[in-house]
């Protein structure tokens, strides 16, 4: 499957990728610069990840990244409510892009081994998930620190594979 990374700033996009690919966490990570596109062999699936940057910057390439793949997985930081707002508006005008349409997504919400962070449920709400249409919608609750539910992230994006 070809996938897409995408989301704000410091949500953990590239220490997803990290992890995926070699089990490799680390607490500096450089903030990525444009791109970086990565192949990870997991059992009988490959990966192709577009891990796309997250600072304002670089929010306008995203569709371009989106364009043609399996999946979009959009990664916020459950731990940063401040940013759920922000969150929200870019993750709805990239989905308001007519050549999405249709592309599966997994939200993340990332750093659940921290303190405070906001449960599925909230950030259902505060990133009003519920009011998308015309595309398969998923969300967990997840970290990249503790490795916690990549299990059922893996088995939905080995769904999308083909
Ligand atoms: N506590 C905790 N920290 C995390 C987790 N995942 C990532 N981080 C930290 O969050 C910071 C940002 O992670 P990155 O993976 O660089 O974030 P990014 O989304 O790729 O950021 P950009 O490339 O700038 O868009 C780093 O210090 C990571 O170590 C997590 O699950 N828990
Ligand atoms: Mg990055």
């Amino acid at each position: 499957a070809e996938i897409s990374v995408v989301g704000l700033q410091a949500s953990g996009k590239t220490s997803f990728v990290n992890v995926i690919g070699s089990g490799q966490w680390s607490e500096d990570v450089v903030p990525t610069v444009a791109f970086n596109y990565r192949k990870v062999r997991k059992g009988n699936i490959t990966l192709k990840i577009w891990d796309v940057a997250g600072q304002p910057k670089f929010r306008s390439m995203w569709e371009r990244y989106c364009n043609g793949v399996d999946a979009i997985i959009f990664v916020v930081d459950s731990a940063d409510t401040e940013k759920f707002d922000t969150a929200r508006f870019e993750l709805h005008q990239l989905l308001s892009q007519a050549s999405l349409n249709g592309v599966p997504l997994l939200v993340l919400g990332n750093k659940n081994d921290v303190d405070g962070h906001a449960p599925v449920k909230d950030l259902i709400k505060a990133l009003q998930l519920d009011k998308i249409q015309g595309r398969p919608v998923s969300c967990y609750s997840c970290s990249m620190k503790s490795q916690h539910n990549l299990d059922i992230v893996l088995r939905w994006l080995a769904e999308r594979s083909h």
